[in-house]
């Protein structure tokens, strides 16, 4: 039984009638192919990174699992439309955590139209990509049964300056994460979320290494999508903190050259993280 996805927190939704993500209950996500070229684009990108042999595996797990492509009823109800089938990275989770992370200060390619170039360097600008080399896209973050979660409005988040993105970062592994602006995040995930040998900076680590050497892709306009579930950790459980990269729509091939913008907002996005760590040890 397909719908439309619980907790998708960026990008194209579906609902009122417009195209957009579905979901199974056998843990896929389907994405249709969007227009202008980039759903082909995308599919073209996950049919390559599949077969690629120089992809480590400890490197492949931060990519949903492709499945192919499926003919399915578009959620937009104009008929069957072909949508990738992916691994669903959030969905099996119990009030899952989700922050998406835009990755980069530049998030158009060179190749790209000029009048594309100019909407994206518009975004850059008026959002925190440029100076902070990402930009947060959207987040929920899950407080409890009373409150639900805290997830703020496209509109809000596009407007987070850096203190704010500080902030949201902050409030990702708080308990108290709906809080005024009077109550500072009282960060109390931090070290099982961010932190550990198996926390979302380990992984991050773990991902820049690659980076650091790869001059396959370059990556723009690629999200990091970090996940975690918060009741796990209350029954002593692991976080099954995990971070994925989605949307590969403007991906191009990397000619031996390293992706240092890619490269350069993981590493911004990493010391904003590992100073959250450093600060609530
Ligand atoms: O349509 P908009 O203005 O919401 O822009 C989309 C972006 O939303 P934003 O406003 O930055 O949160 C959207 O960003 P997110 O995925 O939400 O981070 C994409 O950049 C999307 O382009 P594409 O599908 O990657 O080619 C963007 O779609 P296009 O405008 O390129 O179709
Ligand atoms: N494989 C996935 N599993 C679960 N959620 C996903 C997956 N891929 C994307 N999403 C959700 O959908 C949102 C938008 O994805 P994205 O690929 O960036 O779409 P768009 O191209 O429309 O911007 C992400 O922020 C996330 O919430």
């Amino acid at each position: 039984m397909l719908k439309v996805p619980d907790h998708q927190v960026a990008g194209h939704q579906a609902g009122d009638g417009k195209l957009g993500p579905l979901i199974d209950d056998s843990g896929h996500f389907y994405k249709p192919l969007q227009n202008d070229g980039r759903g082909s684009h995308e599919l073209a990108f996950y049919t390559s990174f599949s077969a690629d042999t120089r992809i480590p595996d400890h490197i492949r797990k931060f990519f949903p699992v492709f499945y192919g492509t499926r003919h399915l009823e578009a959620s937009d109800g104009s008929g069957l439309y072909p949508h990738l089938a992916l691994e669903d990275t959030v969905s099996s989770r119990i009030n899952p955590s989700v922050l998406d992370a835009k990755i980069g200060s530049r998030t158009w390619y060179p190749q790209a139209a000029e009048d594309y170039i100019i909407k994206c360097l518009k975004k850059d600008r008026e959002t925190t990509s440029l100076e902070l080399g990402f930009r947060i896209s959207g987040l929920q973050v899950y407080g409890n049964k009373e409150t639900g979660f805290w997830k703020p409005d496209k509109k809000c988040v596009l407007n987070f300056s850096i203190e704010d993105t500080r902030l949201a970062l902050r409030k990702f592994v708080s308990s108290n994460p709906s809080t005024g602006s009077d109550i500072k995040p009282d960060c109390s995930f931090a070290s099982t979320v961010y932190g550990g040998p198996a926390g979302i900076l380990a992984q991050l680590l773990e991902l820049k290494s690659w980076f650091e050497e790869q001059t396959i892709f370059h990556f723009y306009s690629c999200s990091v999508l970090m996940v975690y579930e918060k009741e796990s950790i209350l029954q002593g459980r692991n976080s099954g903190a995990e971070i994925k990269l989605v949307d590969f729509a403007h991906v191009i091939e990397g000619k031996g050259v390293i992706d240092h913008n890619f490269l350069g907002g993981l590493c911004s996005l990493i010391k904003l993280i590992s100073d959250i760590v450093t600060s609530s040890a």
